[in-house]
Order: C-alpha cells, then sequence, then structure tokens
C-alpha cells in the first residue's frame, strides 16, 4: 500500500511538515502549492529536501480553472499551466492535479472540457508529466466524478486521468459505487477525507472541516471499496482541511492520519474481495466484553480520601497485592485498585498528575491479538518489570500517558485476582449500595485531542461512536462524544475542554493532563442505592431546586416521584426508549467525581440535558471549599 498525504493537512512550514509525514510512515507527499510558495527554498531544493527525508512527490496541487476558457483566456491558462510544469520538473513531480473551475467566464460543454485536457495531455507529455482531472463539489459546470470521468474519457489521452476524492464525491450524496464502472487504470490518484456529518456550505465544510477516514461520519469505507474494486493500486493520499489540524501538532496530526489509512485499508481488506492494494495483515478489531478493574495512583494521604469516599459508595477493601502496597475495592463486579505502592508505572502518573486513574483494565477475547493489532496501528505497548507473584498482562500506551491492561480468559489471565492478590476479611463499615458495574467512563481532554482518542478507540476495539453533543459549562463550551460497544458493557465518553475555566479544563491544568474525570457506576434500583448511600453518611451533590420545577414543567411527574428524586438530588431524564438517573458524589481533588446511574427500559445516552445544571452544582461545591472557578 502506497500511502501519501497533502502538505496542506499539516501544520508548521513546508520543512516540519515534512519531518513530520516522514516519522509517521508515509511514502509520499502531495505538494501543496501554497505550502510550496510560502517557502524560500527554489523548486529544485523542495524536490531534494522531499527525497532527503526518503519521501516521494506524488502530486502537485491545484491547478484550477483550467477548462472551458474562451479566448484570451484560454492561451493565458495554457501559458499558465506551462509554466507549472516547468516547475514540476525541477522539483521533481510528475503529477498535477487539475480541479474542475470555478470561473464565472469558464464556458462550460463536456466536449470543449475533454479537447482542452487533450492538449493540455499533449503538453504535459512533452514534460513527462500526466494530469489528473477532480470534480469538485462545487465546480461550476463540473461536480461530480462521472461527469469527470467522462471528460477524461472523451479527451482519450494516456497523459490524462480522472483523480478521485472522497469528499467531493460523499460531500453531495453521490452513490460511491458508480467508481465501480471506471477503469482502474484511469483514475491517477485517489484523495480521501472523511468529515462530520454538517448541513453547511459545501466549499466551507471542506476547506474547514474534513477530518481523517474514520473520525468523521461519510461512507470513506464504501467509497475506497468501490475504488478497490476498479483495481486502482495507486496511491491512498489523505487531504484534509481541518481549522484545528492546521494549529494541532504537526507529529500527532501526521501520525493519525496513517492510522486511520491503516484502519481503512484494514476495513476494506474484510469487505472487499480480491483488491490489489497490498495492506498490512492485522487481527480484526477487538470486540471488548466488559471494564475489569479501574486502578487509581495515590499516595498514602490521599488514598485515604479517595477510599474513605469508595466506602461511603458501599465499596469493601477486599484484597491486597502479593508484593505490592495495591489494595483491591469491590463491589458487584466492580473492581477499583488503589496503588499506592512508592515504585513503578503508578507512582510516577502519581508523581506526574496527583491522584489519578492510571490503568484501565479491559475484558477481551485474546489479548495477546489485542496488542498486535493496537501495535499494526501505532499504539505503543507497555511493559514493567513484573514483581515477585505477578503475571505478565499485555498492555498499551493511552490517553494522557495512562495504561490499558487487557485481561482474557486464558488459564493465567483469568485468575489474575486470585494470583496476584490475597482476600481480606471484610473490615468495611459501610453497607454494601447496589452497585454492580461499570456504566461507564469519562475521559477529560483538550478539545483538540478528540478525535485523536476517537480514532484510537475505534480503530483497535470494536465500537462505534454516538453523536457529539454540546456541553454547557458557565465558563464555555465543552464537547461530549461517547465510544461504545454493541451490548454497552464498554461506554468511554471523551469530553473536550475547550478553555482553562471549565471544569473539564481545569481539571486537565490542575491535573497535567488528560485523563478519567469522573467514573459512573450502575444501580438496578437508584432509590434503593440511596437509602444505603444515607446510612453509609455520603452527601450528593446539590442540584438546585429550580431544576426540579423545570422536570416538573416537560415531563408532568407524579409528586412523590419528583420528591424522591429531588429529596435525594436525583437527576432525571427521559426519552422514547427508557428513563436515565444520575446521582453524583462531590467533586474529589481537582473535579473528579463519581456518578450513579440507573438506566430503565432501552435508554441508551447519558443524560446530556442534565450535564450544564450538574456542572453548575459542582461549580457552587468548588467555589464553596474555596477554590477558584468561575
Ligand atoms: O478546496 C479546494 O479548492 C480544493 C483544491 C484541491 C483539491 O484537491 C480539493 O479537494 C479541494
Ligand atoms: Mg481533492
Amino acid at each position: 500500500m502506497k500511502t501519501a498525504i497533502a502538505t496542506v493537512s499539516i501544520a508548521g512550514d513546508l520543512a516540519e511538515k515534512l519531518g513530520a509525514i516522514a516519522a509517521a510512515g508515509f511514502d509520499g507527499v502531495e505538494i501543496f502549492e501554497n505550502d510550496f510558495l510560502a517557502f524560500d527554498r527554489s523548486p529544485k531544493e523542495v524536490g531534494q529536501l522531499v527525497r532527503d527525508h526518503g519521501l516521494e512527490i506524488c502530486l502537485f496541487q491545484p491547478f484550477r480553472d483550467f477548462e472551458g476558457m474562451p479566448e484570451p483566456q484560454r492561451s493565458r491558462t495554457f501559458e499558465r499551466a506551462k509554466r507549472k510544469f516547468e516547475l514540476m520538473r525541477e522539483m521533481g513531480a510528475d503529477l498535477l492535479l487539475i480541479c474542475s473551475s470555478v470561473s464565472p467566464i469558464a464556458l462550460g460543454g463536456i466536449d470543449r472540457a475533454a479537447a482542452d485536457l487533450n492538449e493540455l495531455g499533449d503538453l504535459a507529455a512533452t514534460f513527462d508529466i500526466r494530469i489528473g482531472y477532480e470534480a469538485l463539489a462545487w465546480g461550476r459546470f463540473v461536480n461530480d466524478h462521472r461527469d469527470a470521468w467522462e471528460i477524461v474519457r472523451r479527451a482519450d489521452h494516456a497523459h490524462v486521468g480522472l483523480i478521485l476524492d472522497s469528499f467531493h464525491t460523499l460531500s453531495r450524496k453521490t452513490d460511491p459505487d458508480t467508481i465501480r464502472a471506471i477503469p482502474g487504470d484511469k483514475i491517477f490518484f485517489v484523495q480521501l477525507a472523511d468529515a462530520p456529518a454538517f448541513n453547511m456550505d459545501l466549499l466551507y465544510w471542506s476547506r474547514h472541516f474534513r477530518n481523517m477516514p474514520g473520525e468523521g461520519d461519510l461512507d470513506v469505507t464504501g467509497f475506497m471499496r468501490a475504488v478497490a474494486a476498479t483495481g486502482y493500486d495507486g496511491v491512498l493520499s489523505l487531504e484534509i482541511f481541518n481549522d484545528q489540524f492546521r494549529g494541532g501538532s504537526p507529529k500527532s496530526i501526521a501520525v493519525d492520519g496513517y492510522r486511520s489509512l491503516l484502519y481503512l485499508m484494514d476495513q476494506v481488506r474484510r469487505t472487499e474481495p480480491g483488491i490489489r492494494i497490498p495492506v498490512p495483515d492485522m487481527p480484526d478489531r477487538v470486540p471488548v466484553g466488559g471494564i475489569e478493574f479501574v486502578e487509581f495512583a495515590a499516595d498514602r494521604r490521599e488514598a485515604r480520601d479517595l477510599t474513605a469516599m469508595l466506602a461511603t459508595l458501599g465499596f469493601k477493601r477486599s484484597a491486597r497485592h502479593v508484593s505490592k502496597e495495591v489494595e483491591l475495592w469491590r463491589q458487584g463486579g466492580i473492581n477499583i485498585v488503589i496503588n499506592t505502592d512508592p515504585r513503578g508505572f503508578a507512582h510516577a502518573s502519581y508523581l506526574s498528575h496527583g491522584t489519578n486513574v492510571c490503568d484501565i483494565g479491559l475484558k477481551v477475547a485474546d489479548a495477546a491479538a489485542t496488542v498486535a493489532r493496537a501495535e499494526s496501528l501505532g499504539a505503543k505497548t507497555f511493559e514493567q518489570p513484573v514483581g515477585p507473584g505477578e503475571l505478565k498482562i499485555p498492555a498499551i500506551r493511552a490517553l494522557g500517558g495512562s495504561v490499558l491492561h487487557f485481561i482474557d480468559g486464558s488459564k493465567d489471565l483469568s485468575r489474575v485476582w486470585e494470583t496476584e492478590f490475597t482476600y481480606l476479611n471484610d473490615d468495611t463499615a459501610t453497607r454494601a449500595a447496589g452497585l454492580t458495574r461499570i456504566d461507564h467512563i469519562a475521559e477529560t481532554m483538550n478539545y483538540d485531542e478528540m478525535l485523536t482518542w476517537l480514532l484510537f478507540y475505534r480503530s483497535i476495539f470494536d465500537t462505534d461512536k454516538t453523536a457529539m453533543v454540546d456541553v454547557i459549562d458557565p465558563a464555555g463550551l465543552v464537547r461530549s462524544q461517547a465510544i461504545e460497544n454493541a451490548d454497552g458493557t464498554l461506554r468511554i465518553t471523551l469530553n473536550g475542554a475547550e478553555n482553562r475555566k471549565t471544569l473539564a479544563g481545569h481539571f486537565i491544568q490542575e491535573g497535567f493532563g488528560s485523563g478519567v474525570q469522573h467514573i459512573a457506576f450502575e444501580t438496578a434500583d437508584i432509590f434503593e442505592t440511596v437509602k444505603a448511600l444515607k446510612a453509609n453518611g455520603f452527601k450528593p451533590l446539590a442540584i438546585s431546586p429550580n431544576y426540579y420545577d423545570d422536570l416538573d414543567a416537560r415531563f408532568g411527574l407524579e409528586e412523590d416521584f419528583l420528591n424522591a428524586l429531588k429529596s435525594a438530588g436525583i437527576l432525571y431524564d427521559r426519552d422514547e426508549t427508557g428513563e436515565y438517573f444520575q446521582l453524583y458524589s462531590p467533586t474529589y481533588g481537582e473535579g473528579f467525581f463519581f456518578e450513579i446511574v440507573e438506566r430503565r427500559g432501552g435508554y441508551k445516552g447519558y443524560g446530556a440535558a442534565n450535564a450544564q445544571f450538574r456542572i453548575a452544582a459542582q461549580k457552587r461545591h468548588f467555589r464553596a471549599k474555596g477554590m477558584p472557578v468561575r
């Protein structure tokens, strides 16, 4: 598989872009003309710079407003093209992208465009250059790859071919299967981009919101399957115009891009038989069977506060590690590990972030295959020396320097608790509260990181994403999107903070990076849970009475029911599928908290409508503790 990316997709000057692109593993680049024009080295030097990075120039672009011009502009356009061919020869580029005209003076006409391309093909041939014609979704006369193909077909020239771009095809909802009728050898180049499903002007959408395949909502896999079915075996190139990426880290955007191409082609290989593009082999996306454990790194003092909160939530100190200062706190099927050992990874994590979730254990069918897939997609494996009595559990690096461990049903791993821990007699004075499992884990990050982690989870694990929702914090916006598996045994919400004044932004700033901000436990009966919590001395987050007035207005609730919600501080949501109940702990440290939820019926959401009121309540709680938030 030959991979490339357009220089426009990456931040920085041309030299920085090339460095990041080469380091991420791409074979080549599309040189976007403006990146070259803004750079102060000659075409020859730029060509050399590209090759010194071990890359090749796969495409030079764009050449605009070429076809269908009346004279005298037509002659000028050919002159302009000749100048670009000379530049390309200097640079060592042999394919030029011509995008369909948007010129108000262009005349239109399929045969006129074909004749222009044929003539330009002759000129290009004298330079040993080929030209590829691309239909822009907003092209004046040509805005559909089927018309572009008809023009190329009629141009009938060995140096003239078609360029396909998934965005232009999919943004107009053109059926990608129409590509299957195009001969693969006349497709000179394929550009790939995804985008979130927005209803907006095509040009604006394309120039600002494209993202990597798999990060958006377009059927890039369907598009690429159709391309592969034509027998095309040329370059697959990312062309991503995105405002965030322009200001992002060149390195991580390039790494995400490379991952997205591997993920895309892995999906294509699994669904489209007999493709000619060689794709690296890797295990399939990994089904996750649930969350085996969540591990906190802490020091002894902070661990006391944290375990005191766990005790009021009905957890029991259940076991102690055989060789390390690590405890297991349990309730129902939930395992919370508290690691205060002054050595190793957890301690390092504590030193850099304070008390935080440093590790999550996921249940998978095959831990080794999980790591193999993650590694194939560029994730980093994690290992540390195994202490006495410990198992070697496969793991990778994840959000904010944390770790994901994988536990499967194999003989050793399935007995990890029995092997590494000694069970204790229950010395916890509090009552169990009916918490059964982890409903979801909420990870907080900068908004700019959201697509990275979305792609990370979706490409490695058999998961889907929900629609992005806006959560209003009094000091700014936080975007939230969930990654879920089909049966709901894995739900991770990604929360992207746009500034530092939001509760989420404060958490990132004070915790020195992204991480788990809350864990939601499931109960089968929230009102029974509330009774136990009360007996344990648990103080829920106080919610404004105004909220309950509005709940009543919206849903017309029974008075007793409404009073029960209100007196317990439970937030409530309802839709066509079912009901959702949410109870929050006060915040801990710099804004970490626990949530308790009950789902009734088929409710699949996360109570997005309540998030604003929960955050406002948490900020009141913060301020009451004298913490500086707005
Ligand atoms: O936005 C544009 O003008 C533009 C230019 C070249 C391309 O290949 C493209 O897909 C879009
Ligand atoms: Mg394009």
